[in-house]
């Protein structure tokens, strides 16, 4: 598999990737038709901050399997357009939370002591003492807007600094905030009145662009702002003329609205504004760390194991992996069986499990029957997208759980239907690795789900098995295996073969021309063929 790294990524990262046998180009900061052109025959794509992956990106990387974001912020990738393309977008967010938090607390030092600036007034030959008064932070208090991790992280290293710990954020739970001694306020306002020191750890999102403006910043008269989030959080004009007219005290940022920062930027005019160019996670141990990871998520996603940190793919925990593996696939097959089998406008989807199965998370095992459901139809289908396509097309989804399973330890079964008709096929797993089709509707069967398949409904009389051989034989089919079941004698039967190779169409005329069969369907297992 071929994986584009197209910003620096720690060569651990990189050599992982090498270890597990794959193709590793890098092509750092191209961009434009460069950047369609190197993706084109990617598996997977790595990115940090600096790549858009758009959905003209994605629309020009037809094998692309997985987009891996070395890092947490994901607002450069169209997750959305990803779902549609079916390619999975994971990143990697906890690596260089640390990093990320102690570079907001080192900016936080750095401007309420005006280190950078006394810094470049020394070094170029001013001794200027006398003009730096700075600002303690012991006894201060903290306004923390957003405590995700990187919030909590810096709460609790300045709150173990003297600060007192005011945040908002509307998702976490009061519980959360007890945790780290933090105050939860309500509203940003009262956060922004509380604070001395503002720090800014939210993603960017619909929400939370420009959430920090002229009237936010005023309200934190004589303060400090830290931004080490995002760039569109708070508006940097804003920013710029509030420290300028000294309403507040001053300001550190990592992250920009555009990037690299412009020359002409407002922010670089401000005596009291400090800059890093997007820093935060900048450290040996955070690369390493956020580049291995990604590379592990790589590589799960193409040995089809679950992508811990997916977030548009139905997610796993890694310890139920193995209970559940086995049914991915059977649920897979047996959706694709089910659609082969139906004939009419599929305008619904259940799958239902039974045993010891029931007991799992099976949210993947279910993506995957849509999955089953939708290959012979889409030509890019898989647990990433199946369940928007059936949103897209208004297929109704539904999952049901049992207990009891006749017989068998556990059960997997797709239904597929119209509303009138369905046609429903159930799965189990012998030995826990041997997948058998255990009943197709009412039918008791026992079919190995493999390759070229034919199922036949026909009447229980004498000869037709031997009928439906001679037709076969005749056109140099061979059967390499073969089940036939009823449920009474002289009943409907039905029977399932598996063949070398496909039926030709005058094959299946022949065998559905005869009064004895009632219909025969050529069911391909052959990647969704
Ligand atoms: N400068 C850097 O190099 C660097 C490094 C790491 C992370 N980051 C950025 O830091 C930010 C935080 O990362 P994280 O890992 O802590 O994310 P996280 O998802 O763990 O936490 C984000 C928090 O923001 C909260 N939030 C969301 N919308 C909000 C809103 N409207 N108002 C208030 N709170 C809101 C969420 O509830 C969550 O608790 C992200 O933007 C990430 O990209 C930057
Ligand atoms: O969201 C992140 O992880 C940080 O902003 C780091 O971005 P970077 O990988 O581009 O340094």
């Amino acid at each position: 598999m071929k994986v584009l790294v197209t910003d620096p990524i720690a060569d651990a990262g990189l050599e992982r990737l090498r270890e597990a046998g794959h193709e590793v180009e890098t092509a750092y900061d191209i961009e434009g038709d460069a950047l369609l052109e190197a993706v084109a025959d990617a598996n997977a794509l790595i990115v940090r901050s600096g790549t858009e992956v758009t959905d003209e990106v994605l629309s020009a990387a037809p094998d692309l399997v997985i987009v891996g974001r070395a890092g947490i912020g994901v607002d450069n990738i169209d997750i959305d357009a990803a779902t549609e393309h079916g390619v999975i977008v994971a990143n990697a967010p906890e690596g260089n939370v640390r990093a990320a938090a102690e570079h907001s607390v080192a900016m936080a030092f750095a401007t309420a002591r005006s280190i950078p600036q006394a810094h470049e007034r020394l070094t170029g030959g001013e001794w200027a003492k006398g003009d730096y008064l700075g600002t303690e932070v012991n006894h201060k208090t903290l306004g923390v807007v957003g405590f995700g991790r990187v919030g909590q992280e810096v709460a609790k290293r300045l709150g173990s600094l003297g600060m007192d710990i005011v945040t908002f954020d509307p998702y976490i739970s009061q519980e959360r905030a007890d945790q780290f001694g933090a105050e939860l306020v309500d509203e940003l306002d009262e956060c922004l009145a509380a604070a001395d020191f503002l720090t800014i750890h939210t993603p960017l999102t619909p929400e939370t662009e420009n959430m920090i403006g002229e009237e936010e910043l005023a309200q934190l008269e004589d303060g400090y702002v830290v931004n080490c989030a995002r760039g569109g959080i708070i508006d940097e004009l804003a920013l710029a003329e509030a420290v300028e007219d000294g309403i507040l005290k001053g300001a550190a940022v990592d992250v920009f609205a555009e990037e690299p920062l412009p020359d002409d930027s407002p922010l670089l005019d401000v005596e009291d504004i400090i800059v890093t160019p997007h820093l935060g996670a900048s450290t040996e141990a955070a690369q390493e760390n956020v580049a291995t990871s990604t590379a592990d998520q790589i590589v799960a996603a193409f040995n089809d194991e679950p992508v811990i940190n997916a977030l548009n793919a139905p997610s796993i925990d890694e310890s139920i992996f193995p209970q559940i593996r086995p049914y991915i696939e059977l649920a897979d097959t047996a959706g694709k069986i089910a659609v082969q089998l139906f004939d009419g406008q599929m305008g619904s989807v259940e799958v239902t499990y039974a045993g010891d199965i029931a007991d799992q998370d099976v949210e993947l095992v279910t993506a995957s029957a849509l999955k089953g459901v939708f290959a012979p139809s889409e030509l890019q289908v898989n647990a990433v997208n199946a369940p928007q396509i059936a949103e897209n097309r208004g297929i109704d989804v539904t999952e049901s759980k049992t207990r009891q399973s006749e017989d068998f330890q556990s059960l997997v079964t797709v239904t597929v239907g119209d509303g009138e008709d369905s046609v429903s096929v159930c799965g189990t797993q012998f030995a826990g690795e041997d997948p058998r089709i255990v009943r197709i509707d009412d039918h008791r069967v026992d079919a190995v789900p493999h390759g070229h398949m034919l199922v036949a409904r026909n009447r229980d009389e004498p000869g037709t098995i031997g009928f439906i051989g001679t037709v076969l034989g005749e056109s140099d089919i061979n059967i390499a295996g073969m089940f036939n079941g009823r449920e009474v004698i002289g009943g409907e039967a039905l029977s399932v073969y598996n063949l070398d190779e496909p039926p030709t169409s005058d094959v299946l005329d022949r065998l559905n021309g005869d009064d004895r069969i009632i219909e025969t369907k050529y069911i391909s297992l052959d990647n969704g063929e």
